[in-house]
């Protein structure tokens, strides 16, 4: 079955500032979004690469293919106003049956276990989404002010690559954006359609701030 990665990297990276979009920061010497993408192809290069870039970038990451010999063939489609918008760009790409995962551009160090599971569980699952336990204590904040401990073994952290069978998630995103699809799951759930959890990889980070940079360089072995 035709498997498809659609690797959204059309945002602007607000919270982690500097002069470009944190998807085209070099960690360790290569943009991340370029780890990313390798990562997918790395696990199984039959995979297709579809990826989500801001407009205004497209030309920019041109020139850096070509300033850092990047040739994974992969093809483009414009990022929109959410991330809700970036993937349903993407999604008009897929045209063919068979499985779709969303992936964070920003999210390079997703492992070959973990990009290969939720491929092979969506087969019998439909959709499939990587979590990692919480390991530290949470506390809710009550409306009225105040908070409270609540137990962490009834919650989980979500990771990317969230993987669907092409038809559920063309389906999912027919709808309407609401603000709380903050993931692909969600969007899924809406249709009152059940979503499965797999573990992630602890080091599957979201870079999202500058303190992951810092985390992100002391991940990669020189
Ligand atoms: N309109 C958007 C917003 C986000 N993303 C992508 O979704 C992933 C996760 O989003 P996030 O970490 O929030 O990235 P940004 O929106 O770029 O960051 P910020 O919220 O700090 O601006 C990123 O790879 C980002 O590029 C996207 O494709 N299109
Ligand atoms: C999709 C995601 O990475 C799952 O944890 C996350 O929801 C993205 O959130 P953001 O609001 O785009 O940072």
């Amino acid at each position: 079955m035709k498997k498809y990665v659609i690797v959204v990297a059309g945002g602007k990276g607000l919270r982690m500032g500097g002069e470009i979009p944190k998807q085209f920061i070099p960690v360790k010497g290569k943009p991340v979004l370029m780890r990313t993408l390798e990562a997918f192809h790395a696990c199984d290069p039959q995979i297709e690469l579809i990826v989500v870039l801001p407009v205004e970038q497209r030309s920019y990451w041109e020139h850096l293919c070509a300033e850092y010999g990047f040739t994974l063939p992969h093809r483009i489609a414009a990022g929109g106003e959410t991330r809700f918008h970036s993937v349903k760009n993407g999604l008009a790409l897929v045209e063919e049956d068979g499985f779709v995962g969303v992936h964070d551009g920003v999210r390079p160090f997703v492992s070959s276990q973990v990009i290969a599971d939720c491929y092979a569980k969506a087969d019998t699952l439909q959709a499939v989404v990587p979590v990692t336990d919480v390991v530290e204590t949470v506390r809710h904040l009550l409306p009225e002010g105040g908070s409270e401990t609540v137990s962490r073994n009834e919650y989980k952290l979500v990771q990317t690559p969230q993987v669907f069978t092409v038809e559920l998630l063309k389906r999912a995103y027919a709808q309407e954006y609401k603000p709380f699809f903050t993931d692909d799951a969600s969007v899924v759930e809406a249709l009152g359609q059940p979503v499965h959890l797999v573990p992630g990889n602890r080091e599957n980070i979201k870079l999202t701030t500058p303190f992951d940079l810092k985390v992100a360089e002391s991940l990669i072995d020189d």
